[in-house]
């Protein structure tokens, strides 16, 4: 007879956790004291293939040292640290890093445009739709379909180019809150290097295998030795507060593509330092479309079934 998972673990060099561990060990870590420090170091313009251009704004911060990314659509939304006069920098630093205001041309010699079409600080009359999207290299970029990671990814970047986020087409969840106007070609995609829910693409590809083998995808995480979710998401709430999108400049509030009780419950920050005023469910492809179109796969119905069933997922 072949032997279980469980009994598998003496022959393995990893440390696997055991079956009660396994039980107790569902609950994820959180919640933080205070937001890390974020510090934005530079913004570029991205032409992309939806025909519109985005603004992708790389920070860095004193928690991590992962390169997270904020990715803007519209000119309403600006970073206050980007922003800043730096010690000693000149006119075309400042445009370098992509402190500027305006568009850039050949020739320019100021960071400060006095063109009609000058954007700056973060000017909002709604509340603008945020996607907190951690990253996932097999769903993202090897088309994987374990997960609908990349799917989730371009829907979130497609509901904010067409500024779909009103009625039943864009699943919003309360369709007649009509009391603010949206912001319909406002958005951020706060993308964060937290591979694999935290643990990164080497141990996520090892949990493959574990699922491979029976185990369902937050077993396969705990019975590796990780959380089930290792992330918290302290850098995304302080980017969206760089962002002015913090309840200080932007009392409206925004609106939280997610079905992640944890995600709602914790990128407000630990002081309600972004006001979530509203959820914005995100509801596979397939599901919407009768199959039509949209991945499906007996690994992504596991995987869905974990998150809604036993991680608590609304979906
Ligand atoms: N450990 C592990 N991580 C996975 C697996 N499949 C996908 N992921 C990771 O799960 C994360 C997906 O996170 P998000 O896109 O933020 O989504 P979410 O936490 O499910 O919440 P939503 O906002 O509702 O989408 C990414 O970091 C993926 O790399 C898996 O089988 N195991």
């Amino acid at each position: 007879m072949a032997p279980s998972l469980i009994e598998t673990t003496t022959y393995s060099p990893v440390k696997l956790a055991t079956k009660s561990a396994i039980d107790i060990q569902t609950k994820p870590t959180t919640c933080l004291d205070r937001l890390p420090h974020v510090q934005c170091h530079v913004r570029a313009r991205v032409p992309t293939t939806t025909g519109s251009d985005v603004w992708m704004y790389l920070y860095e911060n004193d928690a991590d040292d992962k390169e997270h990314l904020a990715i803007v659509f519209g000119n309403s939304i600006w970073s206050r640290s980007l922003n800043r006069v730096w010690d000693g920098e000149n006119e075309l630093q400042r445009m370098v890093r992509g402190a500027y205001t305006g568009d850039l041309h050949p020739g320019r010699t100021s960071s400060w445009a006095d063109d009609s079409q000058q954007h700056g600080p973060t000017t909002l009359t709604g509340a603008p739709l945020v996607r907190v999207h951690s990253e996932c290299f097999t769903g993202e970029t090897a088309w994987s379909t374990r997960c609908d990671c990349g799917e989730q990814f371009d829907e979130a970047g497609r509901l904010m180019v067409a500024g779909l986020t009103s009625g039943a087409s864009s699943g919003r969840s309360t369709p007649d809150d009509s009391s603010e106007p949206s912001e319909p070609s406002s958005g951020v995609i706060v993308y964060l290097r937290q591979e694999g829910r935290g643990i990164g693409l080497k141990e996520k590809l090892k949990t493959f295998n574990v699922q491979d083998l029976g185990r369902d995808t937050l077993e396969a995480n705990l019975f590796l030795n990780h959380p089930a979710d290792a992330r918290n998401f302290g850098v995304a709430t302080a980017i969206l507060v760089d962002l002015g999108l913090g309840v200080d400049s932007n009392p409206a509030g925004i609106r939280l593509l997610t079905n992640n009780p944890n995600k709602l419950g914790t990128v407000g920050g630990p002081r309600g330092e972004v006001k979530i005023k509203e959820r914005v469910p995100m509801i596979p492809l397939a599901w919407k479309t009768d199959g039509e179109v949209g991945i499906q796969s007996p690994e992504l119905e596991g995987y869905l079934k974990t998150k809604t069933e036993r991680m608590g997922h609304m979906l």
